[in-house]
């Protein structure tokens, strides 16, 4: 049986991103928000555009202003008043200055600005009562960064502040990678949709819901395939499908050693190559993780703790890697203090539920109190972590750091 750690690397050294011609669109900025751009970005113009000044003040010639002193002021004449988005018209000769405001061009002749709190104006005259440094509050053009330059890499998440470039920019839409497929399935004679009266052995499939909604968070696009029922035939025709239709297959159920657990022998004879069938994970124990040309296949235990779990810790930095992210795919954990006991059999990497409560300004992790059965979905409600147990790890005592995993 693998370890977590070897699961995780064999899945993720096996994704190959999307990063061809095809799987690249444009998409409109205000529509960009969390998408991974495909191209880096250049910028066509210098930033600032042009010498502009930081503060409401007065722009002036430092050699004017440098004795400048509160008991013997240096006065200027005021010559013209710049607002921002303003062309000045007149050049800045010795003895003059500019009425300026943040944002607004430098006139010619001025290399400083006074700020407005160091002066007092009489009519057409500036009293200047501090001497600036040379060049002051001027920002010059070209100084945060120039044309041709490389502003964003490829493979980022855009964010507001990297929208926010990209409009400074003057890109109007943004070239991305398209959103990963991931189809759904969950297999099981006993599940029934929720509108459904349930009979007696029936439950709700519970998993589409729960995976559908962490897939969609990831910015991946869902093709739902819905319950399959414990038919080898059947089974074996939706998983063609999906292989064919999506880059990463998920399904519940149908893994561990029962008699109607069919999905490995359908996932070879599809010729898929099974990497694994089993992780030293609890829950999770029962995963198949294979590989197809074109996608990846993980069938996650049936269980609906196992399955979130199983998805939060291996299918999620899988999407993350295929979706086009150059780095920052992998789990991450923080290490906390735990504020509950947390137990393990310690022949397992255990992965208990809780919340991470902020506590003065630094995070706790408390365990949820409920039965923590892997059937048990109120239990993993209203969680925001898990604390990992690493094997061989029995106990974590109440003040104890742990590693966890945010959800
Ligand atoms: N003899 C053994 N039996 C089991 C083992 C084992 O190692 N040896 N492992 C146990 C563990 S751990 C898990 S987890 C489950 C995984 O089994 P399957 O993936 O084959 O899942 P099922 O048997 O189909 O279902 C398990 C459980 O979860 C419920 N379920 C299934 N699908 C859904 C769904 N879509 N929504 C809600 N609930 C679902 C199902 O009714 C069962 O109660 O195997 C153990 N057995
Ligand atoms: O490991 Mo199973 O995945 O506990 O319920």
């Amino acid at each position: 049986m693998l370890s977590v750690r070897d699961a995780e690397a064999t899945i993720l050294n096996s994704i190959q991103p999307l990063d061809n011609q095809q799987d690249i669109e444009f998409v409109d900025l205000l529509m960009a928000n969390n998408r991974i751009l495909a191209t880096p970005v250049t910028s066509s113009l210098d930033f600032p555009h042009w010498d502009n000044s930081a503060m409401d003040g007065y722009a002036v010639r430092y050699a004017d202003v440098q004795q400048a002193r509160a008991d013997k002021p240096t006065v200027l004449e005021v010559v013209e008043e710049i607002p921002a988005g303003y062309q000045p018209q007149v050049t800045i000769k010795p003895g003059q200055a500019a009425r300026i405001f943040t944002g607004a061009m430098m006139p010619a002749g001025a290399d400083t600005v006074v700020m407005q709190e160091k002066t007092h104006r009489q009519e057409n005259r500036v009293f200047v009562f501090l001497a600036p440094q040379p060049q002051e509050f001027v920002r010059h053009k070209g100084n945060f960064y120039q044309a041709g330059q490389e502003l964003l890499p490829a493979g980022i998440p855009l964010t507001a502040a990297e929208i926010a470039v990209l409009a400074a920019a003057q890109r109007e839409q943004v070239s991305v990678f398209r959103r990963p497929r991931v189809a759904i399935l969950s297999s099981g004679n006993e599940l029934v949709m929720p509108e459904q009266v349930l009979k007696p052995g029936q439950i709700v499939d519970s998993n589409q819901y729960a995976l559908a909604t962490l897939v969609r968070e990831l910015g991946a696009e869902v093709l739902l395939l819905g319950i399959i029922k414990d038919d080898p035939t059947t089974l074996k025709e939706i998983i063609d499908y999906a292989i064919a239709n999506a880059d990463i297959v998920i399904s519940t159920g149908g893994v561990s050693v029962g008699d109607y657990d069919y999905i490995d022998k359908i996932l070879a004879s599809l010729g898929g190559k099974i990497h694994f069938r089993s992780v030293q994970m609890r829950p999770g124990k029962p995963l198949t993780f294979a590989t197809f040309p074109n996608s990846l296949y993980f069938g996650l235990p049936g269980n609906p703790v196992s399955a979130l779990v199983t998805c939060w810790r291996f299918v999620q930095p899988a999407i993350k890697k295929i979706a086009g992210l150059s780095q920052g795919w992998e789990s991450t954990f923080l290490k906390v203090k735990s504020q509950s006991e947390l137990q393990s059999n310690g022949k397992m990497e255990t992965y208990i539920h809780g919340k991470l409560h902020l506590v003065n300004g630094v995070y706790q992790f408390h365990k949820n109190q409920g039965n923590d059965s892997s059937g048990n979905l109120i239990n993993l409600a209203q969680t925001n972590a898990l604390a990992m147990l690493p094997m061989g790890k029995t106990l974590v005592y109440p003040g104890e750091e742990v590693f966890v995993l945010q959800i």
